[in-house]
């Protein structure tokens, strides 16, 4: 079932008893029955306010909220600084070059924030946007020319293509050195192989698991549950999490009994395209949520006539769920994040450029709910680290 509205009233109809219970323990001061949890985060994050942005706001009511927004901005720091050194070192500045077949509606925010994230961590950027109906060869010549540009250290072709266009022939035909979006079979294929590295791994997975080290969730061993086996994010996600030692199980569109699965999930990843599709009632208490769904529904309060929303239904999720990533601000900056991470990672690697002193920022989130970490301060951090905690390469070197 696939909803567009998930509200506190249609909430209690689906979870069982069980599980309110259980919900209940989480939320021991939800006294207003009828009131979203969604509506109750304003109130921690006016507490916030006072000090700064919050990284992690915990509620007594609500699940912790994982801040991709946030933590994709550490990010571009630690990524400027990696550029400003190699532009300093080698006179090498990374590249990326973008290529857009047609007008959708979804390229128009997507397309100029990675442009504009590039700008912020001086990464050169190339965009071609060629008009929808243009033959599949012209797509194929930018390819060429920037397989065969040196200033040009990441290529990536925006999905969807137009329906007359071959997609596989098109991602096949970029480089594997300069593949950033990690499309290429040989990259997946390696991602999936005990022992083999792949060259780049997939932004939006890379990205949901990038979130869960920051924020010190433990993988290894948990039970984790992919909703969605999409070549983009599903199917690589679940291979991330293996890699990771998680157990995985992957819920798609055939599968008989979905809620059932998920709620046997520590870890969810919830990747389907379908609004609020994932209930309260799915999930385990204290179960961990990566939302990665980016969903228009209709909204005419918003200035844009609709507004995102993620397959999870988040206001139901924040009462069973230890930590949630909210949409937007979730799983979207990280993707943007990652891209700039594979691209400086391939011009280090084209260029034999190793950074040293470069470190990254690891938190692990507190386990007393009144407890708030603040964004300037590095004493209320709870872990500050170099070390990288990936079972891959390390995050971009
Ligand atoms: N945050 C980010 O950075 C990004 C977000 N996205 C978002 O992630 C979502 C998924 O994208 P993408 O992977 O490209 O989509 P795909 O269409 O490639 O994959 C969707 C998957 O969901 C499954 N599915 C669809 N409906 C149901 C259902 N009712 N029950 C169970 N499974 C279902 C499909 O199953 P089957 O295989 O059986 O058809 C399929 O495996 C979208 O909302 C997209 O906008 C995508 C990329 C980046
Ligand atoms: N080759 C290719 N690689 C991709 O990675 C790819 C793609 N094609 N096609 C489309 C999807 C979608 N995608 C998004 C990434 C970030 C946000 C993002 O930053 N979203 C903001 C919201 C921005 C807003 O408000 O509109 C957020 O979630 O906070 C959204 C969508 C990458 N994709």
């Amino acid at each position: 079932m696939a909803l567009s509205e998930c509200s506190t009233s249609t909430a209690s109809r689906f979870f069982p008893m069980s599980l309110r219970r259980d919900a209940a323990v989480l939320a021991p001061r939800l006294s207003l029955p009828h009131r979203s949890c969604a509506s109750k985060v304003p109130s921690f994050r006016t507490l916030a306010v006072r000090a700064s942005t919050p990284l992690l706001v915990a509620s007594e009511a609500c699940a912790k909220v994982i801040h991709g927004k946030y933590v994709s901005k550490l990010i571009r720091d630690e990524i400027s600084a990696e550029v400003s050194g190699m532009k300093e070192a080698i006179g090498v500045a990374p590249g990326l070059a973008v290529i857009i077949v047609g007008d959708r509606k979804d390229f128009a925010t997507y397309v100029p924030n990675k442009k504009k994230a590039c700008e912020s961590v001086g990464i050169n950027s190339f965009e071609v946007h060629l008009p929808a109906d243009s033959k599949e060869e012209e797509v194929l010549k930018f390819i060429t020319g920037f397989n065969d540009d040196p200033l040009v250290h990441g290529i990536l072709v925006q999905l969807p293509l137009p329906s007359h266009m071959n997609e596989q022939s098109i991602l096949n035909a970029v480089s594997i050195e300069k593949d950033v979006d990690a499309f290429h079979p040989l990259n997946i294929g390696r991602l999936a192989m005990r022992g083999r590295e792949p060259l780049f791994v997939p932004c939006t997975p890379k990205g949901c698991i990038e979130l869960l080290h920051r924020y010190g969730i433990g993988i290894k061993g948990k039970r984790a549950v992919v909703i969605g086996r999409g070549n983009i994010v599903g199917m690589p996600a679940a291979l991330l999490l293996q890699r990771e030692d998680a157990t995985i199980s992957i819920v798609h569109s055939r599968t008989q009994n979905p809620e059932e699965i998920t709620r046997e999930a520590d870890i969810i990843i919830a990747a389907v395209g379908q609004p609020n599709m994932v209930r309260g009632s799915w999930i385990k208490p204290g179960a961990v949520i990566i939302d990665v769904g980016i969903n228009p529904v209709e909204d005419s309060k918003s200035s844009r006539g609709y507004k995102l929303v993620g397959d999870v239904c988040y206001e139901e999720a924040c009462k069973v769920a230890s930590a949630t990533t909210p949409v937007p601000g979730g799983v979207g900056p990280m993707t943007i994040a990652m891209l700039l991470c594979n691209t400086l990672t391939s011009a280090k690697r084209t260029h034999n450029f190793q950074c040293v002193g470069c470190f990254r920022l690891y938190f692990t989130i507190r386990k007393t709910s009144s407890e708030i970490v603040q964004e300037d301060s590095l004493s209320t951090r709870t872990a500050f680290t170099c070390r990288c905690p990936y079972s891959l390469n390390c995050l971009f070197s």
